[in-house]
């Protein structure tokens, strides 16, 4: 029987979990697949450098055009990251009519449009399982589990570093940078970790939902991203006293064929469920219009997970291969689309604000949320003892983000507003 064989570029911490899966699971891949699967050769930045895992080193290459453009090799497994030249690679192998599995959201993000209409051209399949929520089958829920519904909002956990962080801040006090280098230590982060607590990584994930969940050629320009590098621990602490959780969310929303999509840190109600996913863990919240609430649960990030997605991929592209219809359920986005103004987007918000500590202030900014008819669920002051500022915190009423601006806009103007101190969304 002729063994599948699978070409690796990169063997960093997914890339060590795939070979961990593909070697332990050996006898349950062929069964499923119909062939064994053999990992042939694997691209590596530096051959000579210490690995965790016991491999036959003439398997191992740095050249890159060794492995795609073997003709001996059915399947890339792109494990490596980057844009540009890892782009260019995989174009390569699937003019060479190589079959794609990748981890890379980055590349998805930005050309997944070009890569998949390229694959579809060549009769190739490209699979990225685990470039969204890491361990969680996601992707496939979306695009076939919810074939027969119509999604309206997809609210997700989907960066395991943020979480990881956020969480420690939370419940141990951590301090923010710490966590970080504790989360880069168990290979959460990305190589350059701005990507992580920026929130881009979450936004090009957002992107690649955003595409498949609306049918829509969403890119990241139409996602609004805020990260985490400005949540401070007394932002934490005041959501907690009045039962919220702060969390870096990944929101995208449809309505009447208008959709939008945004990244920021968010208070959320501790009585919804992804106020409970906590350290590495992600989840992502959909709605169907018929179906109603479901949830989406499981690691987002780390070796074996993400390696399991990867894998998983590697299963049903070989299973096509077998079956000789690669290429030919690759999904095109057919709506138009429509992205929704300022106007037609609301929420609730979180408002923690220093103003002068004397009579008739809440009177005068609580006149101006009135005057650009945002209503207010609820308003609490607090004497501030180290400094003449008072503290309030104001939660509105779903408002939408054009009267919102102009609200901020009056406060930053208003004499008695000493600092607004933190705005967040609210959700649950
Ligand atoms: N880590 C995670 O939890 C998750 C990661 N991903 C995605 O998976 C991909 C891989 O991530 P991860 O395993 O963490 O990354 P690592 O940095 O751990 O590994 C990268 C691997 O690629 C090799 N590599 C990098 N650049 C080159 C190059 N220019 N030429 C040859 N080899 C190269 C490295 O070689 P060498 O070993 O010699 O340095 C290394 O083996 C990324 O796209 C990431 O976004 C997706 C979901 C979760
Ligand atoms: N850096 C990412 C890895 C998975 O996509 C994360 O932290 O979620
Ligand atoms: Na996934």
């Amino acid at each position: 029987m002729k063994s599948i064989k699978v070409g690796m570029l990169g063997l960093g911490t997914v890339g060590t979990g795939v070979v961990r899966i593909v070697e332990g699971h050996q006898e349950d891949l062929q069964r499923k697949i119909g062939a064994p699967v053999e990992i042939s050769k694997i691209v590596v930045r530096d051959k000579t450098k210490r690995r965790n895992i016991a491999l036959d080193d003439a398997k191992l290459t740095e050249d890159p055009y060794e492995v795609i453009r073997d003709p001996e090799i059915d399947v890339i497994i792109e494990v490596m990251g980057g844009i540009d030249a890892t782009k260019g690679y995989l174009l390569e192998a699937l003019e060479h009519g190589k079959q794609v599995v990748t981890a890379n959201k980055d590349l998805m993000a930005l050309h997944g449009a070009e890569i998949m209409s390229f694959a579809s051209e060549k009769g190739c399949d490209v699979l990225y399982e685990a470039s969204v929520a890491g361990g969680i089958p996601i992707l496939r829920t979306i695009v076939e589990g919810f074939s027969s519904d119509r999604i309206t909002k997809m609210m997700g956990i989907v960066n395991g570093t943020t979480n990881f962080i956020l969480t420690k801040m939370s419940q141990e006090g951590a301090s923010y940078s710490e966590v970080l280098k504790e989360a880069q230590q168990l290979g959460y982060a990305e190589q350059d970790p701005t990507s992580d607590v920026e929130g881009l990584d979450a936004a090009y994930k957002m992107t690649i939902l955003g595409t498949l969940g609306f049918q829509t050629g969403v890119s990241m320009e139409d996602v609004s991203v805020s990260g985490i590098s400005g949540v401070t621990k007394e932002d934490i602490d005041y959501g907690k006293r009045l039962g919220y959780e702060v969390k870096l969310l990944g929101i995208a929303e449809r309505q009447d064929d208008f959709i939008s999509l945004s990244v920021q840190p968010t208070m959320v109600k501790k009585s919804h469920p992804l106020a409970s996913v906590h350290g590495v863990f992600n989840a992502v919240y959909v709605y169907g219009e018929a179906v109603g609430e479901t949830m989406f649960y499981g690691p987002g990030a780390g070796e074996m997970p993400t390696a399991t997605s990867v894998v998983a991929d590697l299963v049903a592209v070989s299973k096509n291969l077998q079956l000789g219809i690669s290429g030919k359920a690759g999904f095109s986005p057919y709506r138009t689309k429509k992205l929704k103004t300022d106007d037609q987007i609301s929420y609730k918000n979180f408002l923690l604000l220093h103003v002068a500590d004397k009579a008739g202030v809440l009177a005068r900014i609580t006149e101006i949320f009135a005057q650009h008819e945002v209503s207010l669920e609820s308003v609490l002051q607090h004497p501030n003892e180290d400094n003449p500022s008072a503290e309030i915190i104001i939660i509105t009423h779903d408002a939408n983000k054009a009267s919102m601006n102009q609200v901020m806009d009056s406060l930053r103007r208003l004499d008695v507003v000493h600092e607004i101190r933190s705005v967040y969304r609210v959700e649950g």
